[in-house]
């Protein structure tokens, strides 16, 4: 049974404040995000409209060579198989890591947020070199978008924000900072979020520049409430960062502040829940952090993390919550009347249930038992349309004109489905982190609700079925003109690093893949079959030479996501013959996929959307 999402705001086109104006109508002219967009599209020279568009995202689908560790070629995937066979010049390769997703460095993996992002709003969001960081810092502090047309840049990417925010200093005189800064003299401050480096969610280095910040400014009692990874990094590597966080936490009692963790617990397991899945998750993180009750007791963070872990089959994602007490096991940082709470994730979807709990007067989703009266700021606004939270320490990056926006106004009616714990991400996320419909008569989003309280690998064929079968239906009622669904098994399986299962959750992915494409076939309709990022192509840790990387003889698993291009395929009955794959876009990434979709109802891309990806060749 599924539920049509109905808590979810309309129409909130163009509810975001736009303040930014230093230059008066020189700026204004240069922001083409405000009045005056205009949203129809031009018709496409060539293809036609009013062909059904199935849009299929493979999460955590990439593509590398076969080997042991590559789930993906290990698995029975005819369909995707003969996607790659079939026709040469209707398959390809995108980038989906690194600068062309809008991440800071090559380095850096892909991950769904700014996947989704990149495949609905066909730009490339902040290269970090390109920033004139002047320009960027007002920006940041005005809570506003910055457009410089003469670069085609637009600043996005969160982490990039922070690290500006934080690097100027200016993260410290803004409104959010100031509003927690009033507990600092007779409160403590807690900080909560993942520790990790992966870059995904949070990063560990803005937390010590967060610390020593607070420092330097008055602070005189901090708790910090740890989750611990896994997930984006390592397994095992919680240990290594603990260290480092009592590192300066050390250096911070050294100067007579009064620091310490008071808490943790993984973050599958503890508060890092989204898209309301599983409230028992949020409850536990309560629990622990606010109540200062937990199963587990140490008096001692390291100890804990070590402790925890030896267990069997524990890991950095899945530990249990605990708290940290003092020598009478009295806890020693439950969040009490007068605190400060910051959340310093930047990422939002795994935040917002917390923020919920935090900042809601009326919540009814678990018993608080007892809701202190605090002062609460997020790293980032986490979610643009609801206000939450209402205070946050450095204002997030808007995304706009999005594909979807661009569509539904020029008159396609859209269909999106995912289960639970995928659902934001082909909504949210693909729409700029925007949650709503922007036409709430043409679009109608579909929740499948997820398995909870389980771990993918134990039910690894997820609700893929399901979707699938919702999306032939949506197709099939011929009702919508583009049918968008997100198929979660590659990568939710493969963050638990269960080889086996994932090899089933791929072979399931592929079935779902499948059932689509027939659909699409029946009604003459066009498909675009892509991913948004690399997970179960690859599960090894991997020197630099590409071997598997040993450590005390064995090998190490990688939960995480790749660096891996992912695939994209067109096809279906209702492709007009001459349709191919350009090859003059050789480094295409996700962001192009928006314009290519645009085309293909029979559109021209908005101008500075990133190419497309076809041509019509004539015969
Ligand atoms: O599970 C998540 O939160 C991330 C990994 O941290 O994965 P994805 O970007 O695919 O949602
Ligand atoms: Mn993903
Ligand atoms: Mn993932």
């Amino acid at each position: 049974d599924t539920e049509k999402r109905t808590d979810l705001p309309l129409n909130l086109i163009g509810k975001r404040k736009k303040n930014y104006d230093p230059d008066g109508k020189k700026r204004e002219e240069a922001q083409m995000g405000s009045s005056g967009v205009s949203w129809k599209l031009a018709d496409h020279p060539k293809l036609p409209k009013g062909k059904t568009v199935a849009m299929v995202v493979l999460d955590g689908w990439g593509e590398a060579k076969p080997n042991e560790f590559n789930c993906i070629a290990t698995a029975e995937t005819p369909c995707m198989d003969s996607l790659k066979k079939g026709a040469p010049e209707k398959w390809r390769l995108v980038r989906a890591h690194g600068t062309a997703v809008g991440l800071p460095t090559e380095d850096d993996m892909g991950n769904s947020e700014v996947g989704h992002n990149a495949l609905g709003a066909g730009r490339i969001f902040a290269q970090g070199e390109k920033l004139r960081t002047d320009l960027l810092i007002d920006v940041i502090m005005n809570s506003c978008v910055m457009i410089e047309t003469s670069w085609s840049v637009i600043v996005h990417f969160s982490a990039k924000l922070v690290d500006l925010a934080l690097a100027s200093g200016k993260i410290f005189e803004g409104e959010g900072f100031n509003y927690i800064k009033e507990s600092f003299a007779n409160g403590t401050l807690h900080l909560i979020g993942l520790l990790s480096d992966g870059g995904v969610h949070s990063r560990l280095d803005q937390v010590q520049l967060l610390l020593k910040g607070v420092g330097e400014r008055g602070v005189k009692r901090v708790r910090v409430h740890i989750l611990t990874d896994g997930r984006d990094v390592l397994d095992g590597s919680s240990v290594g960062f603990v260290e480092t966080l009592e590192n300066d936490l050390a250096k911070l009692r050294e100067k007579g502040i009064d620091a310490k963790i008071a808490s943790g617990g993984g973050r599958m397991n503890v508060t890092m829940d989204r898209y309301e899945n599983d409230w028992n998750v949020v409850k536990r993180g309560w629990d622990a952090q606010v109540l200062g009750e937990a199963p587990h007791k140490f008096t001692n963070a390291l100890e804990a993390v070590k402790t925890l872990r030896a267990e069997p089959k524990a890991n950095d994602q899945y530990l249990p919550p605990f708290v940290i007490v003092d020598e009478n096991g009295k806890p020693v940082g439950p969040i009490v009347d007068g605190d400060a709470v910051v959340t310093f994730n930047f990422r939002a979807d795994r935040m917002v249930m917390i923020a919920k709990s935090l900042e809601y007067e009326n919540f009814d989703k678990f018993d608080r038992v007892r809701v202190p009266k605090i002062r609460y700021a997020g790293m980032l606004e986490y979610d643009g349309e609801l206000k939450l939270p209402s205070h946050y320490l450095v204002s997030p990056p808007e995304i706009d004109r999005t594909s979807g926006e661009y569509l539904v106004k020029n008159g396609v009616r859209t269909f999106a489905c995912s289960e639970t714990v995928k659902f934001g991400h082909v909504t949210f996320f693909w729409n700029g982190n925007r949650s709503g419909y922007f036409n709430a008569d043409l679009e109608e989003y579909v929740e499948i609700p997820s398995d909870s309280g389980i771990t993918f690998n134990e039910q690894p064929k997820m609700k893929a079925l399901q979707i699938a079968e919702k999306a032939r239906d949506a197709i099939l009622s011929r009702k919508f003109d583009q049918v968008r669904v997100n198929l979660p098994n590659g990568d939710m399986v493969g963050h638990t690093g269960d080889i086996e299962a994932t090899v089933v959750a791929c072979k399931a992915a592929d079935e779902a893949v499948k059932i689509i494409l027939d659909a699409i076939e029946q009604v003459g309709g066009i498909y675009v079959v892509t991913a948004d990022h690399g997970n179960a192509e690859d599960m090894v840790k991997r020197d630099k030479s590409g071997k598997p990387l040993l450590k005390d003889g064995k090998i190490q698993i990688l939960t995480s996501h790749t660096l891996e291009p992912v695939p994209i395929a067109i096809g279906g009955p209702g492709l007009i013959p001459g349709v191919r794959f350009r090859n003059d876009v050789p480094s295409g990434g996700l962001a192009n996929v928006a314009a290519t979709v645009i085309n293909l109802h029979g559109f021209e891309a908005p101008s500075d959307y990133e190419p497309t990806l076809i041509e019509v060749a004539d015969k």
